[in-house]
């Protein structure tokens, strides 16, 4: 299995790592326009591999699209983060042109791959993927909605005063400050509803804390997260690697399903070795039926901009 990962920045290379560590691929190519920055990080995490215990193959290269040939899976995570005030959205101008040539490239030497858009803003990122590859919608995954569905979990327990491993939950909708759709009510601890325990005030806090998980990140560091990015991307990585039909919230070209179509937005999908395998369709009640509805029409107006 050869994983490729363009982009060998803060998100690019801890998933990287994240995927080595796993040790589930036999090959990770991390490919960067900087001269020699994806050849010395891929270094500097082979140098961890017998501390860590794997066996996957990390190289570096740069810009040389011959050697992702062949790859079974890439993750786009090429541009630029954002900073302290900004937007996703405003990182549009210059990531789109990245996002096009990195997708087309891939694809030329990689006919058969399964693309994952990381590069914000991450949505219309990936329904630009689409519209220049022309791959089968099953073949390009948006990572947006893992993310934001662990942090949901991380504000869940920190509510709860539980451990994260009792509870769960799941963000649908754009990855965007206003357009995160945290399904509160369907949030349990322990098979119990999340409500049973939490106040609706608290459940709304929970919900508008994790809508700007991202934002509060990148007034703490800077620029934004990475490692429960590249985290989030190894978990998608592997459910396709190895087959294992996990459902994951990810952004997906829609046809029809939630009444929305002609546009890629979180939903939950079933994730198994042909890539998106299936979209699943919950019964969501008016009120989040309407935030998915607002939603979609903030991610078809920043679609507009490509
Ligand atoms: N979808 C999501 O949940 C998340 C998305 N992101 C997005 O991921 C992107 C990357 O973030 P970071 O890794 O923090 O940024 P970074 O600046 O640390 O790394 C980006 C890397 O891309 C490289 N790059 C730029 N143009 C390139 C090209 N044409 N070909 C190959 N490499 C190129 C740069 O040289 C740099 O090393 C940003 O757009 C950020 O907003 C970040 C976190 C989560
Ligand atoms: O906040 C950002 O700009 C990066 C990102 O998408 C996230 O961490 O959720």
């Amino acid at each position: 299995m050869k994983v490729t990962v363009v982009g060998a920045g803060a998100v690019g290379a801890s998933c990287a790592e994240y995927i080595a560590i796993k040790d589930f691929a036999s090959e990770v190519v991390l490919l960067d326009i900087k001269e020699g920055f994806a050849e010395g990080k891929a270094m500097d995490l082979m140098q961890t591999a017998s501390l860590n215990g794997f066996d996957t193959k990390i190289t570096g290269v740069t810009n040389d699209y011959s050697k992702t040939a062949d790859s079974h899976i890439a993750v786009i995570t090429s541009g630029i983060p954002r900073k302290p005030g900004m937007t996703r959205e405003e990182l549009i101008g210059i990531n789109a042109g990245i996002v096009k040539s990195v997708s087309e490239s891939l694809v030329k030497e990689s006919p058969n791959v399964i693309l994952i858009v990381v590069s914000n803003p991450m949505d219309t990122m990936t329904y630009l993927a689409h519209q220049v590859t022309g791959l089968p919608k099953n073949r390009i995954i948006g990572m947006g909605g893992a993310l934001d569905s662990a942090r949901f979990k991380y504000r869940l327990a920190e509510a709860l005063e539980a451990p994260i491993s009792d509870v769960d939950g799941m963000v649908i909708g754009g990855h965007s400050d206003k357009g995160m759709v945290p399904l509160t009510r369907l949030a349990t601890r322990n098979s119990v509803p999340a409500s049973e325990f939490l106040s609706d005030d608290r459940l709304e806090q929970v919900l508008q804390d994790t809508k700007v998980g991202g934002a509060t990140l990148t007034k703490l560091l800077g620029t934004s997260a990475w490692y429960a990015p590249g985290a989030a991307v190894s978990g998608l990585v592997q459910a396709i690697a190895c087959d294992q039909k996990k459902i994951f919230p990810c952004s997906a070209l829609l046809d029809g399903e939630y009444g929305l179509s002609d546009l890629c937005i979180g939903v939950p999908v079933v994730l198994g070795k042909d890539g998106i395998e299936k979209i699943v369709e919950i019964n969501l009640n008016d009120k989040e039926k309407a935030a998915l509805q607002e939603s979609a029409e903030g991610v078809k107006k920043t679609n507009e901009l490509i």
